[in-house]
């Protein structure tokens, strides 16, 4: 980090965010205690293994934040106007995440002990530091909660996972045996998928599986769970729902699977698939296991009377 010049402006600081509305009188006098700095693309401000005594205001450029590792996606970018740094500002602690400059940038340092001795007289410059950490930690729960979704996603169909079907399956199967109502699976596998696989490719093979989790997916309600739950494999959670109607949904699945001779993929024109359906019902003291091998060997009945139907 190079130090440079700064004609000490006091329109650009309260431009900052960290400093909207705070006295004009105050930022006068904290004008002197900034140092300006250049960063080169590429270099490294901040690291959680050393200790941090400045706030970093962006002036131009581009930093981004990663957490954990620098070989992660980043968690953040920051922008002119943004400040950086404030988190060990405030506990005083090692920094939080790695701060890196992505193109060449200017930033403002101010020292600890400067904005401290400002925040004792300016109400409002603790209100914008608070709102600043609350975009913080909104920032972060929206992490947490984007990590858990996609840790319970298939990234290929985006049908959920088994993780998912173990917990959905612990919720849904509580609730339906609380209010006395069913709760089915579909178990179902595409036909001749390793055949489907050598004549066209894995990647048609991957459009394909792509085209039965979209093709399902768009015929079920919001509580039912589709989960791929192997290779060419997939398993429908329908809470709600009883045996004959739950005969005709799966019926409804596998026909409109059979309806497509042909479709449209990146790769071109791909012949469609057909799937073999096994059902079971939720029985009292059921679990996932016990509900999944009883799925599996109705699957396997279709399987044994052909394929491209439904047992169970
Ligand atoms: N393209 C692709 N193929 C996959 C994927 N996962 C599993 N497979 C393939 O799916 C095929 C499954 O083959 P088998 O278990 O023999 O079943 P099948 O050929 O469908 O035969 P039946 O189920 O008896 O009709 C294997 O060739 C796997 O390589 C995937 O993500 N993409």
């Amino acid at each position: 980090m190079k130090a440079s010049h700064w004609p000490a402006d006091l329109q650009q600081i309260r431009r900052l965010r960290l400093f909207h509305n705070v006295a004009v009188g105050s930022l006068n006098r904290l004008l002197k205690e900034f140092r300006a700095c250049e960063l080169e693309a590429g270099e490294v401000l901040l690291t959680p293994f050393n200790r941090n005594h400045h706030l970093y205001l962006l002036l131009q450029g581009q930093l981004k934040v990663y957490l954990g590792s620098l070989d992660n996606q980043p968690v953040s970018t920051l922008a002119a106007g943004d400040c950086v740094g404030e988190i060990s500002f405030i506990d005083n602690q090692q920094p939080s995440a790695y701060v890196v400059a992505t193109e060449p940038s200017s930033v403002l340092r101010l020292h600890r002990e400067s904005l401290l001795k400002l925040s004792e007289h300016s109400p409002q410059l603790m209100q914008n530091l608070l709102e600043l950490l609350c975009t913080r930690v909104r920032q972060g729960n929206q992490q947490i909660l984007d990590s858990e979704q996609n840790a319970n996603i298939d990234t290929l169909t985006g049908a959920f996972n088994r993780r998912w079907l173990e917990h959905v399956y612990q919720r849904e199967s509580t609730r339906c045996a609380f209010n006395g109502r069913p709760l089915a699976m579909l178990m179902l596998d595409v036909d001749h998928f390793k055949a489907y696989n050598d004549q066209h490719g894995h990647l048609a093979g991957d459009y394909a599986l792509c085209l039965v989790a979209n093709t399902l997916r768009n015929q079920l309600r919001p509580k039912d769970s589709l989960v791929r739950y192997g290779g060419e494999e997939f398993v429908i959670l329908l809470p709600e729902i009883g045996e004959e109607e739950v005969r005709r949904i799966g019926e409804r699945l596998r026909h409109s699977l059979e309806r497509i001779g042909s479709f449209y993929s990146p790769a071109g024109a791909l012949p469609g698939v057909t799937v073999s359906i096994g059902l079971a019902q939720m029985r009292p003291k059921d679990s996932l296991q016990s509900l999944i091998a009883r799925a599996d060997q109705a699957l396997y009945q279709a399987k044994q009377l052909g394929r491209n139907c439904l047992c169970g």
